[in-house]
């Protein structure tokens, strides 16, 4: 087995070992900003790869004493563009990159070799996802759950976009790629031409935002959306994130019918984030309790990766992975 069948089965047996639905970290930014971290900023949650390596290692390693089976890296805001305009280097700005695996990798590694070694253990050897976050994320005016660019963003302009970021991160040994909050269908299209373009060899999700629960935030439907990525073979998964939790049993339910691909959903606790602002409105929420109570209808829907987004902590994710390891 090579390339992309090998990462496929990694992740088809991560699931496996983990009773069938595997558990994604929670929120990165927000935990950050809870140990006090300040990330007002367009690189946002990425503004700790310059400031504050030490913390983004430490968020992972709590992310995954809570139970995480896969961790997403920090560098969901971290672009080229975004380097330059502070004054980085091309050069600087690639490493700051692949610096944000590296800090994920040797989290993982070293919460695994203390785990291996215990006996009884039933931890499994969780896997790092490279964040690729939508152009509307570093545009940073909240246009990442809006879906609208404007009639000037061409399909050749996002891939330009994404391009040279994701053959860095790719270089930098990710286990899968996690194309985060994509909001339209044109940047969905961009994502799947630049995998085939860059004949990437490991195994990416792509997530949507959704503001109306029904729909990608452009208003275009999911069907249009999945009809592209299911063309597509580097897709391993598809799915929701930082959406709204109530949004997300009938969105399961839609995907189900929409791909044979595996179900990932990872929403955001319902606040609302208010772009211009820059802060977090309070709106229906999901604590805890619910979140734990709502993980095992969300497997038992046909989600595969379950785990939270942002304003969701540690806590959340133990419960959701609590309650999935006792009852499967
Ligand atoms: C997932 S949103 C809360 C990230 C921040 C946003 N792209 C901004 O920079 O305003
Ligand atoms: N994974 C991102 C959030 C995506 S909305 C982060 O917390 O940095
Ligand atoms: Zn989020």
């Amino acid at each position: 087995m090579v390339g992309i069948e090998r990462g496929k089965a990694l992740l088809d047996d991560l699931i496996e070992k983990a009773g069938g639905c595997a558990v994604v970290d929670g929120g990165f930014a927000t935990q950050l900003e809870r140990h006090g971290a300040s990330i007002n900023d367009p690189l946002w949650s990425a503004l700790c790869l310059i400031k504050d390596p030490d913390l983004i290692k430490r968020v992972h390693l709590e992310y995954l004493v809570a139970g995480a089976n896969v961790l997403i890296t920090s560098s969901y805001q971290a672009t080229l563009p975004g380097f330059l305009s502070r004054g980085f280097s091309t050069e600087e700005g690639e490493l700051l990159l692949k610096k944000s695996v590296k800090l994920a990798v040797e989290a993982r590694d070293k919460f695994w070799d203390a785990k291996r070694r215990t006996p009884g253990n039933s931890h499994n050897r969780a896997l790092v996802a490279a964040s690729i976050g939508s152009y509307g994320a570093y545009l940073a005016d909240g246009s990442e759950y809006s879906g609208c660019y404007g009639p000037h963003v061409s399909i050749d302009k996002l891939k330009d976009f994404h391009r040279r970021r994701l053959q860095v991160l790719v270089e930098a040994g990710p286990d899968l790629l996690a194309f985060e909050t994509i909001p339209n269908k044109l940047e969905a299209q961009a994502c799947v031409e630049l995998l085939e373009e860059e004949n990437v060899q490991i195994p990416s999700w792509i997530c949507f935002s959704s503001v109306d629960g029904e729909n990608a935030p452009s208003g275009e439907s999911f069907k249009e959306c999945l009809t592209i990525i299911n063309k597509s073979n580097k897709v391993a998964a598809v799915g929701i994130n930082c959406a709204p939790p109530h949004f997300i049993q009938s969105l399961i339910q839609k995907f189900k019918e929409l791909t044979g691909k595996i179900i990932v959903v990872y929403p955001n606790s319902g606040e609302i984030w208010d772009g211009i602002a820059k802060r977090w409105l309070p709106s229906k929420c999901f604590d805890d309790d619910k979140f734990e109570f709502f993980a095992t209808r969300w497997r038992d829907s046909g989600a595969k990766l379950i785990g939270g987004c942002c304003r969701t902590t540690p806590s959340t994710i133990r419960a959701i992975s609590r309650v999935l390891k006792n009852d499967s």
